[in-house]
């Protein structure tokens, strides 16, 4: 639907408590007519501009900036002044922006968050205010809330404990649900938990902005999570919620403690997963290859390397492995080596993955085995780099890799780019342009040879917008693993064409079409799996247009009209 045929919107608000409501307000866009009706008359400089016209301008602005930060400061800033604007300026600029609002820029702006902090955005819910999460939830403000972002800073990206500095990541993943997944900014919402922080820095900063507390026990924690997922459930008992960022001994645990009682999931364990097995499959294309016919080593067995694990095996078996010939495909390296069942103490998620000694005993590796022994010995033809640690992957690593396997498969994921296992540049090189790589955070073309090679960015962002969009299509009341599964085969379907110096995954550009055919997949698997009431194709297809949100001033009405 253009926005020249939407209705007006009746508003309440005029004078400047318009042009401080940046859903809302238009700035110089606003025209004579409706100056003259909201108050506005002498709060704006004489000049009628288009959205073109100052999107133009603030173009100009932001190119003035030279440091990633600022430009992400000064983009932050226009969010919380003009949401149209921002969002018209993302999607004119989407390549060079994205990674300016999100990663990698939104892990400096997350370590940096106290210091640069402007103007308040979300709700940060904090320990002390625990009885109160009912008045918290309603200084939202807002009535229709279709999606929150909730984390509470534990584990931001490969960035640690940052505390209530976390806040940016809910912040940049909401507004990649607006620009790639068409929902309306009015229905998004970013939470923060603020139950303290056990970063050292943060608890001697002056300038911290959050609950300068240590982190609270796991009893008060579970009581606390639980109130406000009460607390949610109550006010909009619809909206799907997604846990972004918790550490290990949280995310896992929280996941499956709510996934059956609402609308929710884990995006480092779920949506990392099916952004990964989207792109193994798009790389097993290129080879001609099945998924079940590669052998996979993860270095990091945390929430995204089980995910990613527990994903492939289930995709394997959809190819016609059985589940313990598919387990036996993957090996996972955590910090005390190659995880075995003879380990004590491997929490239950990595006990399941983890290999047997009969395994070991065939591939001639002991347990806790380094990287390097295991490439040795059980000569892998993919290697996932899921540990948030610049440099894991050395040139050693890499080459013994490839003398088993001419074309390795090699996913460095860690963000942001800074913690990254290897950079695209070095595996290319290390690997004479052979390997077919993607990262998590964006990094620019490799040229080998005169060859300019694309690398695809594998992440989550590439999928939930999509899931987002589904549930408010389709009503979807609870997001399964089959639901993400669904995800990854339409995104390894949107890569079908991709070839290898074009990347194993379309530009972060096509992520528009990308998330409305992911939402559309999703919605009716999930009628089939009776996680949403019936609806026809064409129905949601309907229900999608008319949902999808695109940045456009609308034309405003006085309530007393
Ligand atoms: N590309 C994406 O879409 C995406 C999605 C999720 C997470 N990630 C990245 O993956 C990384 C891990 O995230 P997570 O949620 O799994 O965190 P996590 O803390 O649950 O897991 C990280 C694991 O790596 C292990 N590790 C640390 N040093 C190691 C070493 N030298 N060798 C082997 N293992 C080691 C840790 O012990 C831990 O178990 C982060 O950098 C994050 O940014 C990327
Ligand atoms: O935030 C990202 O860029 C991806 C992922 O969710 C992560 O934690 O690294
Ligand atoms: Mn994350």
């Amino acid at each position: 639907m253009s926005a020249k045929s939407r209705r007006p919107i009746y508003l309440s608000y005029s004078g400047p408590q318009l042009l401080a409501t940046s859903l809302l307000n238009k700035g110089t866009a606003f025209s004579a007519t409706e100056r003259r009706d909201f108050n506005l008359d002498g709060l704006l400089p004489a000049r009628f501009e288009t959205l073109e016209e100052q999107a133009h301008r603030a173009y100009l602005q932001y190119q003035s900036f030279a440091e990633p930060i600022n430009r992400h400061i000064y983009l932050r800033m226009v969010q919380d002044t003009n949401e149209t604007l921002f969002y018209y300026l993302l999607n004119k600029h989407l390549a060079e922006m994205m990674p300016i609002i999100y990663t990698p820029t939104v892990g400096d702006a997350c370590e940096r968050f106290s210091e640069i902090y402007r103007r308040a955005r979300g709700l940060f819910i904090s320990y002390p205010d625990r009885d109160n999460l009912d008045a918290i939830l309603h200084n939202a403000t807002k009535r229709h809330v279709k999606v929150i972002v909730v984390t509470d800073g534990s584990r931001i990206l490969g960035l640690g404990d940052q505390g209530a500095g976390g806040m940016g990541i809910p912040i940049g993943k909401l507004s990649l649900y607006t620009v790639c997944g068409g929902i309306s900014p009015a229905y998004t919402l970013p939470i923060l938990l603020d139950v303290g922080t056990d970063n050292p820095e943060l608890l001697h900063d002056p300038h911290y902005i959050g609950w300068q507390h240590p982190r609270i026990s796991d009893q008060q924690y579970d009581a606390f999570v639980e109130k406000f997922i009460c607390a949610l459930q109550t006010r909009w008992p619809d909206a799907l919620l997604q846990f972004e960022d918790f550490q290990q001994s949280k995310a896992l645990p929280l996941l499956q403690r709510y996934q059956n009682r609402l609308c929710c999931f884990n995006d480092d364990i779920q949506g990392t997963a099916a952004v990964t097995v989207g792109t193994l499959l798009s790389a097993c294309r290129i080879q001609n290859q099945p998924l079940s016919n590669q052998r996979i080593v993860f270095a990091g067995a945390g929430s995204a390397g089980c995910g990613i694990a527990a994903q492939i095996i289930r995709q394997m078996q959809q190819e016609g492995l059985s589940e313990a010939d598919a387990k036996k495909r993957i090996l996972l390296i955590d910090r005390q080596g190659l995880l075995s069942q003879a380990m004590s103490n491997l929490p239950d998620f990595q006990l399941q993955l983890a290999a047997s000694t009969d395994e070991l005993d065939q591939l001639g590796l002991a347990s806790g085995a380094d990287l390097l022994t295991v490439i040795q010995k059980a000569q892998p033809t993919v290697l996932i780099g899921v540990s948030g640690q610049r440099g894991l992957f050395s040139r050693t690593i890499i080459e013994t890799m490839q003398d088993n396997c001419p074309q390795p498969i090699i996913f460095p994921l860690s963000n942001p780019s800074k913690q990254i296992e290897a950079t695209p540049e070095e595996i290319m090189q290390w690997t004479q342009g052979k390997a077919l790589i993607a990262t998590g955070s964006p990094f620019a073309p490799v040229q080998i040879a005169q060859q300019n090679y694309h690398i695809a960015q594998c992440n989550n962002s590439y999928i939930f917008p999509g899931i987002g969009l589904a549930v408010i299509i389709a009503g979807i009341k609870q997001i399964t693993d089959n639901l993400m599964m669904t995800a990854s085969n339409v995104l390894a379907t949107a890569a079908a064409n991709q070839t290898i110096d074009q990347g194993l995954l379309p530009p972060i550009t096509a992520c528009q079409q990308i998330s409305r055919d992911i939402a559309l997949a999703v919605a009716q698997q999930a009628i089939k799996d009776n996680l949403a009431p019936p609806q026809t194709l064409a129905m949601l297809e309907a229900a999608l247009e008319k949902h999808f949100w695109q940045p456009a001033y609308r034309s405003y009405r006085r309530t007393s009209d």
